[in-house]
């Protein structure tokens, strides 16, 4: 079986030139995961531009301009492997697209990271990362105070932005922040510990990331399974095969589980699990897997499976935090394809109950659009009920994107209050 704590999901990010590149690419030279040729085309190129040793940001700056080239993703994975764990770094450039990309790649992260410039301490940027990550319920935040040696590696400065750091956490709903004092560059406290911080007492960061614990940071209790697709073999050997695959949101579901199709509210019991060829007595979230029911129902794309006893909530009107993730701002009343697991509705806008002021992170009641980044308190209502649970929770089906239908752009990520 799949073991969740294995595997750790983790997103960058900081303003332009805190040094994300560098910190990813420091993480992976230490632990000696760039591959060979890779690691020479970079020696190589660094030598062509002058540097001493090896410029460590041409190593993301290199996937960056792959990324460029296919348009449809705005986040570029890195996948890597100590001993203790394998890690997927969603990257997500600082420019003003922050937002989008942040709620792209930390939907389903473990662990934020948010870089500071040591000479900057926390500035604007900081605190909408840290609402952000926040208001996406993201378990863990590390913030990387980098660029150490250039404020002669002080405790004092570390401890400033500590403080600074606190006082605006204290206000949103973090639980577990972690801070390391590093220089991404010379390698203090990014894979080694740093000689030159005998004071920090705290581990380097990938000793934090190999060793948080992270084993609950999924929803094992409340079972559900969004129908993607469903498979009708045509065979003759398989005629009566009706499996619906999909990926389970959350919880585990069983062979022999007594489950509820929702909308429609029909009971069956759980027949058989597949994965690939595998048949398997359980799955738990976050497996892709097929399910086949012993009862022949009704059930199509965007259906979901859940079990009898533990049912969310079917709605049409829902309370959102919204980040406004375009550069158009809403329409006022306009109408929207919301996205919400694999169902997918035309919604409006009803309503805005505030918005947030991130700066203060206090409410502001104005009646003006909703801008692009802008992070705000809404009323949506569908044309058909949505099976919502809490973005708290559950991180999946507590969770909504809007498409503009003219344009076909996501314009905004929501989490169910
Ligand atoms: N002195 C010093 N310079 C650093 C450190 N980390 C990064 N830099 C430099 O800061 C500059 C910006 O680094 P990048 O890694 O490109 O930073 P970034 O802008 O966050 O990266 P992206 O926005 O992700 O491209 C580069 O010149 C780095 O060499 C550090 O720890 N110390």
């Amino acid at each position: 079986m799949l073991d969740n704590n294995q595997l750790l999901r983790f997103t960058t990010a900081g303003s332009v030139d805190d040094g994300k590149s560098t910190l990813i690419g420091r993480l992976l030279y230490d632990s000696k995961s760039i591959f060979e040729d890779q690691l020479a085309a970079i020696e190589n190129t660094s030598k062509k531009k002058g540097h001493d040793g090896v410029d460590l940001a041409l190593f993301t700056d290199g996937l960056r301009d792959e990324r460029e080239q296919g348009i449809t993703i705005d986040v570029a994975y890195r996948y890597f492997t100590t001993p203790k764990r394998k890690f997927i770094i969603a990257d997500t450039p600082g420019h003003i697209q922050y937002t989008r990309n942040m709620v792209t790649g930390a939907s389903t992260a473990n662990v934020a990271t948010i870089l500071i410039d040591a000479r900057h301490g926390v500035i604007e940027q900081t605190k909408r990362h840290a609402f952000i990550a926040s208001l996406l319920q993201i378990p863990h935040i590390i913030v990387c105070v980098n660029k150490m040696d250039l404020v002669e590696y002080s405790e004092e400065v570390f401890n400033n932005i500590v403080a600074q750091f606190e006082e605006i956490s204290s206000k949103m709903l973090v639980t577990d922040v972690r801070f390391i004092p590093m220089s991404a560059l010379l390698g203090d406290n990014v894979v080694n510990r740093s000689k030159k911080m005998g004071w920090y007492q705290g581990a380097p960061m990938l000793h934090t990331l190999e060793t948080m614990h992270i084993s609950s940071d999924v929803n094992k209790v409340d079972a559900r399974f969004p129908v993607q697709t469903v498979l009708r073999p045509q065979s003759d050997r398989h005629r009566d095969y009706r499996g619906y695959v999909g990926r389970i949101s959350s919880g585990v579901l069983r062979v022999g589980d007594e489950v509820t199709v929702l909308p429609s509210g029909f009971t069956s019991v759980i027949k058989g699990i597949n994965l690939f060829d595998q048949e398997l007595s359980e799955a738990f979230a976050p497996m892709s897997v097929s399910i086949t029911l012993e009862d022949d129902i009704d059930i199509s794309r965007g259906d979901m499976i859940v079990r009898s006893n533990n049912k969310p909530a079917a709605s049409q009107d829902i309370e959102v935090m919204l980040c406004w993730l375009n550069d158009k701002p809403a329409r006022p009343r306009a109408k929207y394809t919301i996205k919400h697991t694999s169902n997918d509705q035309k919604a409006m806008i009803k309503e805005v109950i505030y918005k947030v002021d991130i700066n203060t992170l206090g409410r502001v009641n104005d009646n003006s659009e909703l801008e692009m980044n802008s992070i705000s308190k809404v009323k949506i209502r569908t044309t058909k009920p949505l099976m919502i649970d809490s973005y708290r929770e559950n991180r999946t089906t507590g969770s909504i994107i809007l498409v503009d239908d003219a344009t076909n752009e996501t314009v905004a990520a929501g989490m169910v209050v």
